[in-house]
Order: structure tokens, then C-alpha cells, then sequence
């Protein structure tokens, strides 16, 4: 994108983001939900952020379609609209890991070129990209909005897995095989996983209701 804002300078700021990781007792980080319409994105990304909030930990989740009411409204489905859509929400998702927060996205995010841009933009070990692997069939089958039944009569043109393409991750920190595990079973994949990157410590963390 070319840069139309000139003459500004960074302002540095006098609490820095380890001031807030401190204030709030864990590291920051983005947990980057990735896969094909209906594959669990938006239930996993909830549901691991109602078991982050019990545990005291400070989450936010940006979501596709909620997005896409707001900051997002002016963009469509083009290719170009994607890249545009991952583009900011990688932004966002960098404020809010500065801010300190644990940020979970669950977006399609088809195209492998702007995971690993979003990615670039944390600090080396902040990005957590986990792909929730489900058969084009099995989310198909499940058409949790009835949008593939729309796409297949030809009503939603650039359909992801239809008419438009999803790129696999080719090293994800994680998949989680959201077509034949449990939800529960991929909640504690994920935690596993903020575990091992000493992002939580479960032995210390409070726990609130
Ligand atoms: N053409 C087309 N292709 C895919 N998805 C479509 C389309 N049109 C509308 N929708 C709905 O928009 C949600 C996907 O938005 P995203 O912002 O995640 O898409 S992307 O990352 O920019 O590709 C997606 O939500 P999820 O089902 O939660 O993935 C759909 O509800
Ligand atoms: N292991 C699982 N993880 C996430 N969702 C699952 C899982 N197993 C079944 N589902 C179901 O699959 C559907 C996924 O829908 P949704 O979360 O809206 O997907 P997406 O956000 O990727 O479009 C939900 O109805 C959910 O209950």
C-alpha cells in the first residue's frame, strides 16, 4: 500500500508493552486462527478465550464477520479485499499485543503470502498461527450459515474452497484437526501450546469466574 501519511513522527511511549505484560502477569501474543469457512475458527477462538478468562489471562477476540460490520465494512471478497482485510487486522492484532492483551483472530485468511506478512509484524515468537484443518466436506456438510449451499447455486460468487482458494499453512504452530476432535479436545491443544511457549504458566496464573 503506498504510504500517503507524511511528516509524522513515532512517539514513544513511557509505559512499554513489558510494563503491561507485567501488570498483567502474562506475555501478550496473537493466536492466528486460520482455515476454510466453517472449519471452527470463530468456536475454538471463543471458547479458548472463555478458558483464558477464567484462568485471570486478558484476551480479545477479532472475528471475522464482526469485523467486517465495522473496520472492515467497505471491503468484499476480491483477492484484493482479503489482502486488505488481513492487512489491517494484522495491525490491529499488533496494538492489541502491545496493549498487552492475548489477541485471538479467527479469520479465513486464505492466503499464505499475508499470514506470514502478519507474522512479520510481531516481535519473533509472538505469532502463533494455528490451522483448523476440517475437509471441504465436513464444512460443507455442517454450512453452519447456509453460505455453501448459496455458493454452490452460484448466489455467493468467490467462495473460499469453491470458487476461490485457500492456501494451507505449510508450518503452523499447531493444527488442530477440528473436523474429528472435540472442541474440548482442540481447546487443550491450544493451551498445551501457549504452555510450552511459556506464554501462560498454568501453575501461577489466578483464576476468576
Ligand atoms: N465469498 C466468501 N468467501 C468466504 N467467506 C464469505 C464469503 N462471503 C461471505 N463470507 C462470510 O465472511 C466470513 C469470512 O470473512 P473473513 O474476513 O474471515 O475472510 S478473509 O479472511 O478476508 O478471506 C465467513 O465467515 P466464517 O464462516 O466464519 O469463516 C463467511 O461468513
Ligand atoms: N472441534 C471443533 N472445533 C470447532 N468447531 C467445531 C468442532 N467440532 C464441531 N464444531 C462445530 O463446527 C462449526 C464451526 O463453525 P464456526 O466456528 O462458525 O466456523 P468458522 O468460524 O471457521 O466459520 C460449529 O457449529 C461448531 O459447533
Amino acid at each position: 500500500m503506498t504510504q500517503k501519511s507524511t511528516n509524522t513522527v513515532w512517539h514513544h511511549a513511557a509505559v512499554s508493552r513489558q510494563d503491561r505484560e507485567r501488570l498483567h502477569n502474562h506475555k501478550s501474543a496473537v493466536l492466528w486462527f486460520t482455515g476454510l469457512s466453517g472449519s471452527g475458527k470463530s468456536t475454538l477462538a471463543h471458547a479458548v478465550e472463555d478458558r483464558l478468562h477464567k484462568l485471570g489471562i486478558s484476551t480479545f477476540v477479532l472475528d471475522g464477520d464482526n469485523v467486517r460490520h465495522g473496520l472492515c465494512s467497505d471491503l468484499g471478497f476480491t483477492d484484493a479485499d482479503r489482502v486488505e482485510n488481513i492487512r489491517r487486522i494484522s495491525e490491529v492484532a499488533k496494538l492489541l499485543s502491545e496493549a498487552g492483551v492475548i489477541t485471538l483472530t479467527a479469520f479465513i485468511s486464505p492466503f499464505r503470502e499475508d499470514r506470514n506478512a502478519a507474522r512479520k509484524l510481531m516481535p519473533h515468537g509472538d505469532f502463533l498461527e494455528i490451522y483448523c484443518q476440517c475437509p471441504l466436506e465436513t464444512c460443507e456438510q455442517r454450512d453452519v450459515k447456509g453460505l455453501y449451499k448459496k455458493a454452490r447455486a452460484g448466489e455467493i460468487p468467490f467462495f473460499t474452497g469453491i470458487d476461490s482458494p485457500y492456501e494451507e499453512p505449510e508450518r503452523p504452530e499447531l493444527i488442530v484437526k477440528t473436523g474429528e476432535n472435540s472442541l474440548d479436545e482442540c481447546v487443550d491443544g491450544v493451551i498445551q501450546l501457549m504452555a510450552r511457549r511459556n506464554i501462560v504458566n498454568l501453575s501461577s496464573v489466578k483464576t476468576c469466574q
